[in-house]
């Protein structure tokens, strides 16, 4: 689905992205983590289209991104950038029905749409309420909820690709679950999810791969047990670890200090 080939970019003629290869593909969740100031967002931007590379190539079903038609990219592929800025009094509803506007499924269709992506995101009790009154993490999950409408079809072999940048930033700790069960659950219907996270337990529990980037450079590739070890965290995060296993999930739990 997606595939990232030697990628680099450059912002103001410095490289902050340095020759990234890695893909994800049809039921897979890629985890990308990575320090402050690692190029974790400024990589999305250039998977997202919004920063173009400065060598390599960013393939979408072997197709470069450039190539794919607006239509096309707005229902195969939702982002979710580290903040939206939405500042007109837009009820919840329709904040998510605007992620329908690629579609021409209908308004009964439309609806129904909505109304599951918004209960998916323990929502829907939000529907009435305007937008600019909600706290961060309503805030947040609202636009989840936008972004799962938009690439909603009842077709559902046709690949997706979900690109979430710190989708849990400001949710607590239930929601932030939730999410990621929720980034879990749209692998099952031929979608991609890659998603930016600070958070290694998360990654852990429903990462099938993580990639860990720091000054531009992509220092590790791998399922969680081979990645979360305490040398590479120190080496990478400057902080120490032990890791344990989980005993019901079996996956790494890192503890950190
Ligand atoms: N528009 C810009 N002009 C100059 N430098 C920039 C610009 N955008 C990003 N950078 C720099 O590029 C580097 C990578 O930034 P980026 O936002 O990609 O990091 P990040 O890994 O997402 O960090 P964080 O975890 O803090 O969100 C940083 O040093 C940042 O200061």
């Amino acid at each position: 689905m997606l595939e990232v080939q030697n990628l680099s970019v450059n912002i103001q003629n410095k490289t902050i992205i340095e020759n990234i290869t890695f893909e994800v593909m049809p039921g897979e969740v890629l985890a990308v983590l990575g320090p402050n100031g690692a190029g974790k967002s400024t990589l999305f931007s250039a998977l997202t289209g919004e920063r173009l590379p400065a060598t390599g190539q960013v393939l979408i079903n072997q197709q470069p991104l450039s190539a794919i038609s607006d239509n096309l990219r707005a229902t195969q592929i939702g982002v979710l950038p580290q903040s939206s800025a939405l500042s007109f009094a837009f009820s919840c509803y329709e904040v998510v029905s605007m992620g329908r506007i690629p579609w021409a499924t209908g308004k009964d269709k439309d609806a129904e749409i909505i109304q599951q992506a918004m209960e998916q995101v323990d929502a829907w009790h939000l529907c009435d309420r305007i937008y600019t009154s909600l706290s961060g993490g309503e805030k947040q999950r609202i636009h989840l909820a936008r972004v799962i409408a938009q690439i909603t079809t009842d077709n559902q072999q046709a690949p997706r690709l979900l690109l979430l940048d710190e989708p849990t930033s400001a949710l607590d700790p239930s929601h932030q679950h939730l999410t990621l069960q929720l980034a879990r659950q749209l692998t099952a219907s031929n979608t991609a999810v890659l998603v930016i996270l600070h958070d290694f337990n998360l990654a852990a529990r429903y990462a099938d791969k993580i990639m860990v980037i720091k000054e531009g450079k992509q220092v590790v590739l791998g399922e969680p047990p081979e990645v979360l070890k305490p040398g590479l965290i120190k080496e990478v995060f400057d902080i120490e670890s032990q890791i344990i296993n989980h005993p019901t999930y079996q996956v790494p739990v890192v503890l950190l200090g």
